[in-house]
């Protein structure tokens, strides 16, 4: 409970950060004083029934027709009260979605907690047990979820404490007398027992409730956890259609959809079994939460403490009372919902904070003499198992450097850790601060259109469309300056070959004009003849780059070219630059 109740509030104070959530506050005293309003305007209509009735009782003509117009304004004033609630409802959702989602991103992003989420040693061993499977639907999903569960019920809670208040001081004044415990063996007048009653009452259902919907919470949790995965592995398949395509690998792409609709399935079955159960009990209770009250007040009124007239009067406060009481049996199921999604919600970003804060064995320092340099560097995977030892090496501004090692030797993880990303091992990284780009293995290209995959990270208005067609032209992807890129998901939608994504991969160098370029098999996808043209494009283009290129052979065209080779029993001191030193 405490947990559920933390988890909640740390979200809330997510939804309130920043002046946008800050103003929501606002709206949202706005909305309960305009509910307040409401009710006000609900009961002056109770009033208008006696007026309007006794001037049609009374033959008073000019009343009744003045009682017409008066009801025309009540129920005006309740439709715009009803409608500017209405709206600045729907205001307030949009506004606290907007920071908690903005939160969210800030967090999932900041100090590249998405990579450490994906690489810590948890999600290697186990992505089921993880409390980050999917963060996609927590983003999308939880957080809106999240806001429109806290407001309806926040919004409920706050109605049904005022309604309560007055119920209960109408039922403590009809109900003033005692009920005596005499016929039982105790000389005990227990005073305004009704009132007593309805806690009592009220109190035992709510626990009764709990017990019988305390699992729903888990299997709601693990129910979102199911069909994300399912939905996930749809995406995967409009991603790599292609490749299921021309593997024919329809047949398995259709046994993983099966085995994952099953698993949402076999959860569904639990959590209708647990609602049914629950609902055994809140079925009965909201049908007779109307008469019980009648039962309770039969003892004041079989002592002769209230007519009969009286008794009805009272069994009416006496379920509103309950009623209003009752929020926590009547809204368990929703409330079951929201504390899931909080749940979810909360745990992701937890764990995407403390992935965030991932301390570093590998120290990384800023060079003093520009010199990009490794001392006594050790790669370990996230697991802890070594790598690979790789020998001490300086690189000075406007070499070419090749890469080379066995395949699955830790090259990818060699490059990573230059570019201050892969924080396994141990020993000592200095990069010069200068302006670096490192373009991995598979090239990605964001959402947009060309201009958008050359000029990644960068927005493409930071350079002119024009010298963008000119390094298009340069990697040999002139044509593609003229194709409408209208919706695209991905690159591979528009029929690039892996060779043409590599040479766009390549182009983005010659926008950027990097000092340091840390290039992972860029040419791998091209030939001889192609690669030796683009490298040379570049030597030429970025004269005073320092390439460092991973290739399985010798990369043509950059010029001369130091080599060095990743072999664990290589000796390192002879590769050791003399001038470096931590900045
Ligand atoms: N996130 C990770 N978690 C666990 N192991 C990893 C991770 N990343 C890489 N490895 C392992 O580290 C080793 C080196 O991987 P890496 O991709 O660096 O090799 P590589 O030399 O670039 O290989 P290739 O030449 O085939 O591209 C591999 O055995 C790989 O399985």
């Amino acid at each position: 409970m405490l947990r559920a109740l933390s988890q909640f509030w740390r979200l809330l104070k997510l939804c309130i950060s920043g002046p946008r959530g800050k103003m929501g506050i606002a709206f949202f005293v706005a909305i309960v004083v305009l509910d307040f309003v409401g009710i006000a305007t609900s009961i002056r209509l109770v009033h208008w029934n006696g007026d309007f009735y006794g001037a049609l009782e009374a033959m008073n003509g000019s009343e009744a027709i003045r009682q017409v117009g008066v009801f025309f304004l009540i129920v005006a004033a309740n439709v715009c009260i009803h409608l500017i609630g209405l709206y600045l409802r729907k205001m307030l959702q949009m506004r606290w979605r907007r920071t908690l989602t903005q939160g969210a991103l800030d967090i999932w992003l900041n100090n590249r907690a998405y990579w450490h989420l994906a690489n810590s040693a948890d999600s290697m061993s186990n992505p089921q047990s993880q409390p980050v499977d999917n963060p996609d639907q927590r983003i999308a999903d939880d957080c809106k979820f999240f806001i429109e569960k806290v407001l309806s019920e926040a919004l409920d809670l706050i109605g049904r404490v005022a309604g309560l208040f007055s119920y209960i001081v109408l039922l403590w004044s009809l109900a003033s007398f005692p009920l005596s415990l005499a016929f039982i063996g105790l000389p005990w007048d227990v005073p305004n027992y009704m009132v007593w009653a309805a806690f009592l009452y009220v109190a035992l259902c709510s626990l009764l409730v709990h017990f019988l919907g305390y699992p729903l919470k888990g299997l709601l949790v693990e129910q979102q956890r199911r069909e994300a995965n399912f939905r996930f592995a749809l995406a995967r398949l409009r991603l790599n259609y292609d490749e299921v395509a021309m593997s024919a690998g329809e047949r398995a792409e259709r046994g993983v959809f099966n085995s994952r609709f099953d698993a949402i399935i076999a959860n569904w079955r639990r959590l209708i079994n647990r609602d049914l159960i629950l609902s055994c009990f809140t079925f009965p209770y909201s049908s007779t939460v109307l008469r019980v009250p009648l039962f309770v007040a039969l003892p004041g009124y079989l002592a002769g403490h209230v007519a009969f007239g009286g008794l009805m009067s009272l069994s009416m406060a006496f379920s509103n009372v309950v009623t209003s009481l009752s929020w926590f049996v009547f809204s368990y199921r929703d409330l079951s919902d929201l504390v899931a999604a909080s749940s979810r919600l909360d745990d992701f970003l937890e764990a995407a904070k403390a992935a965030g804060r991932t301390g570093r064995r590998i120290a990384q320092h800023d060079s003093s003499d520009g010199v990009l340099g490794l001392k006594g560097l050790a790669l370990e995977t996230p697991q802890g198992t070594v790598m690979l030892n790789i020998p001490d090496f300086a690189i000075t501004r406007g070499e070419a450097v090749w890469l080379s090692g066995a395949s699955g030797l830790g090259k990818t993880t060699l490059i990573k850790t230059l570019a201050g990303l892969w924080p396994h091992g141990s020993g000592e990284v200095f990069t010069p601060s200068a302006s670096m780009i490192v373009l991995p293995q598979r090239p990605y290209f964001p959402i947009g259109d060309i201009h958008d995959a050359l000029a990644y990270p960068r927005d493409k208005q930071d350079f002119g469309a024009e010298d963008l067609d000119i390094a298009l032209a340069k990697v040999g992807l002139g044509e593609l300056a003229d194709v409408e890129f209208g919706r695209s998901d991905t690159m591979a939608a528009h029929g690039l070959s892996g060779g043409e994504q590599q040479r766009l991969a390549l182009g983005r160098l010659l926008v950027h004009r990097p000092q340091w370029a840390l290039l992972d098999e860029p040419t791998s996808g091209l030939d001889i003849a192609a690669e030796t043209e683009l490298l040379c494009i570049l030597r030429r283009e970025l004269p005073d780059t320092t390439f460092i290129i991973v290739a399985h052979r010798p990369p043509q065209g950059l010029g001369s070219l130091r080599h060095i080779t990743l072999d664990p029993g290589a000796s390192p001191a002879s590769l050791l630059h003399p001038d470096l030193q931590p900045a």
